[in-house]
């Protein structure tokens, strides 16, 4: 295959690399638990909830950031003691995947459906951050999305007052309290701009002039930043089904954010990287391309593939892991040894103790032939007589020592040089098994000598031809490697029930099921061999893979001795230096690197039959006057956890460049705080206006006079708009 010439070489990474991403998911520390018990007696303090339908995140006001911040997802576990049932959130259960485990979610789409489990979301949220009385006595101040219905938040009020008797509750949306954080309050009071949110399963298009946010003009897409990571995290599963283990939900999370971005132009993008530099002909490109007369943005934002290598062992162990197994090992290897020793002797003692009585024997068979013959018979065997005596003499003398090996070898094969007409049919019989042996013990002893050569060759060869001696090495380790992986992958099909080898070992048992042997009388079981069929089904649980390491780091010691650029080569993935077949032990991002991120723009790609994040813009943008749309596009504000997704502002810079008229300025930014924006915003609103946010509360007394109805809702600078009735 002609391999891709691409602007600039594909970089690889290493997984453990990749691995690293800063998740923002965590509880408050153990150290800081007594802290937040101490809020939990300043019934004044507030108590901030940001509800996202990705995150949830929570914490007390006069905090610095949220004390809890947890995906919104519950997973129910019945306690095999008290038989209770118990709500766990994802984030107890540590290094889940959450792709595979049971989890429900309080929201369909962003808005909460599940009140059950928001309620114990709630109890989740609320024993974490610190309050130990049964009811909660603190405000609360939480969001909620644009346009969130009215029985959604009828049910939550019914919650909060008579579930958790808490005193007064404030609601504004996610999106303006992380705008007001953004500006501040003079500037949210005053500043044009369009708001782009990119939530977990949405983007909102939220329009503001002079400080006024236009809701007729609001735009909702039911894609966000979830959809994007799914497809990515099917298509890696699709195209990488060997590495189908290492890639979790948390690795896939952190290829996502580290390794992925939005094209700036995915058709462009796309071509580039089929075609490499051989498109720059201009016939493939819609713009002319050229490395002379290029059009530097789409040269520079054109990105090459990315390769993630996995190498099989699983870090490069430092030395002192190496030493400390090292240790361990010569502990066992010492343990062993005297065991064997002590083995040894007691059998020595044994043979020593059979000897004296068997030379007794004979000494007594001289003086008295027919008593010794009882007891040799109760020894060997009716029939036996003196010549076995001799022999098991012999046989003692020689594992004790005290005679060469060779003297029973000649007297093993006793019949062989006797001709048969000489000998009885029985003898005959003997003869042809002693020939046999011989041969065998002929080639074993060859074959012993053969490898004791090769040995003593290998030894040679490490100072005479090291480099000979090198390549085996390398061929050795990757044939343990391969070993390793084939193993996991055959386990790895074991734990799946249709898969071939697991019915292959169904099989098995089914024929020792219906084997004849068990018929009328089941006696299986009354044999030694019966229970051989077990050997093979357990072959497949059996691991020898520490073994297999242990092997493993010893070449690779000697490896690194022998060679510098040991650890180099397997840093850059060079696994199979000395031409060996492996499957790969890496994965290649092109397409994938864009085409998630590519489902905000193109909801057709996750099924979604909506206009994409930018045509819904340009359209809400053409709604208002020349002059308002130029102030707009030019302070265009991302926020959401969507906005972490790289090269997002300059792809949407780049669409709405071509899509309003020549000359326009079009500036894009994100705003700082893409996940706790909207908590830190609802802080910084409680720390600016203090008492005067007494107003915007719905207090507990107000429910209980006029119930959940509609007239209970009170509008602030940061709520949805309230129709009055
Ligand atoms: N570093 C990160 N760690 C954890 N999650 C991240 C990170 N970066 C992005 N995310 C993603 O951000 C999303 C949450 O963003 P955000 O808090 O804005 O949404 P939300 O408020 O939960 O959802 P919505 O507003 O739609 O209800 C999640 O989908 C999460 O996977």
């Amino acid at each position: 295959m002609k391999t891709q010439k691409y602007l600039k070489e594909p970089q690889r990474f290493l997984i453990y690399d990749v691995r690293q991403y800063n998740n923002q998911l965590y509880e408050p520390a153990s150290d800081r638990k007594p802290t937040l018990i101490q809020n939990d007696y300043d019934s004044e303090i507030p108590i901030l909830i940001d509800y996202g339908s990705g995150i949830t995140k929570a914490g007390w006001g006069n905090s610095a950031k949220p004390d809890l911040s947890v995906q919104s997802l519950l997973s129910k576990s019945k306690d095999s003691k008290t038989s209770i049932t118990q709500a766990l959130t994802s984030n107890k259960i540590k290094d889940v995947d959450l792709f595979k485990g049971n989890y429900r979610s309080p929201y369909e789409r962003n808005i909460i459906q599940q009140f059950g489990l928001l309620e114990n979301l709630n109890d989740f949220i609320f024993n974490e951050i610190g309050v130990v009385e049964s009811k909660v006595d603190h405000p609360l101040i939480i969001t909620e999305p644009v346009a969130n219905p009215e029985y959604c938040r009828q049910n939550l009020l019914e919650q909060y007052f008579e579930c958790y008797e808490i005193p007064s509750v404030m609601i504004g949306v996610d999106t303006f309290f992380a705008t007001f954080y953004e500006f501040g309050q003079d500037r949210y009071q005053s500043e044009t701009c369009l708001i782009i949110s990119i939530g977990h399963t949405t983007c909102h298009i939220i329009p503001m002039v002079n400080g006024q946010i236009i809701f007729e003009e609001i735009k909702r897409i039911n894609v966000g930043y979830f959809n994007c990571f799914e497809v990515l995290y099917k298509q890696l599963i699709l195209k990488n089904n060997h590495q189908k283990h290492h890639l979790d939900y948390q690795t896939v999370q952190a290829i996502h954010l580290n390794n992925c971005s939005v094209a700036v132009n995915y058709d462009e993008q796309l071509k580039y990287l089929k075609y490499g530099t051989d498109g720059f002909q201009n016939k493939f490109y819609s713009n002319p391309i050229t490395r002379e007369n290029n059009i530097l943005t789409d040269l520079e934002c054109l990105q090459e593939p990315i390769y993630i290598d996995f190498p099989i062992q699983q870090k490069i162990i430092d030395e002192s892991e190496l030493l400390r197994k090292q240790e361990i090992r010569q502990k066992q290897a010492e343990r062993l040894k005297e065991a064997m020793q002590k083995k040894r002797e007691e059998k020595k003692r044994a043979h020593e103790k059979e000897l004296a009585e068997l030379e007794s024997l004979e000494s007594k068979f001289k003086e008295d032939q027919q008593s010794a013959k009882m007891v040799i018979e109760q020894y060997f065997g009716k029939g036996k007589g003196i010549e076995e005596v001799r022999k098991r003499i012999q046989k003692v003398k020689v594992k004790l020592g005290f005679l060469p090996k060779d003297t029973l070898e000649e007297d093993k094969y006793t019949l062989i040089n006797i001709a048969d007409s000489q000998l009885t049919a029985q003898q005959q019989k003997q003869k042809k098994l002693q020939i046999i042996q011989k041969q065998a013990a002929e080639t074993r002893a060859e074959k012993k000598a053969l490898e004791k050569q090769k040995k003593e060759e290998i030894i040679k060869m490490k100072t005479s031809n090291p480099e000979v001696y090198l390549n085996m090495l390398y061929e050795k380790r990757l044939k343990i490697i391969k070993k390793v992986d084939e193993k996991k992958k055959h386990q790895q099909e074991l734990s799946t029930r249709n898969s071939r080898v697991n019915q292959k070992r169904m099989q098995t048992i089914a024929q020792l099921g219906a084997s004849e042997k068990i018929g009328k009388d089941d006696n299986f079981g009354m044999n030694d061999e019966d229970w051989n069929i077990y050997i093979g089904i357990q072959r497949d649980y059996e691991s020898d893979e520490e073994n297999q390491e242990m092997k493993l780091n010893e070449i690779e010691i000697e490896l690194r001795e022998m060679d510098h650029n040991f650890d180099d080569k397997i840093k850059i993935g060079e696994v199979n230096p000395y031409g060996l077949s492996m499957q790969e032990p890496f994965i290649e991002l092109s397409v994938d690197r864009f085409r998630g991120n590519e489902a905000i723009f193109q909801p057709g790609i996750v099924g979604v039959d909506s206009s994409g994040l930018t045509d819904v813009i340009t359209f809400v943008l053409n709604k208002f006057p020349a002059e308002t749309q130029a102030k707009l596009l030019q302070n265009i504000r991302i926020t959401g956890g969507g906005s972490v997704m790289q090269g997002l502002a300059k792809r949407i810079e780049r669409d709405l460049i071509s899509n309003f008229k020549v000359g326009s300025v079009v500036q894009v930014n994100l705003m700082h705080e893409a996940i706790f924006g909207a908590w830190l915003g609802m802080q910084k609103v409680y720390k600016q206006y203090g008492n005067k946010l007494n107003e915007y509360f719905i207090s507990k007394q107000e429910y209980f006079e006029k119930g959940s109805s509609e007239g209970i809702f009170k509008s602030n600078p940061f709520s949805n708009v309230v129709i009055p009735y």
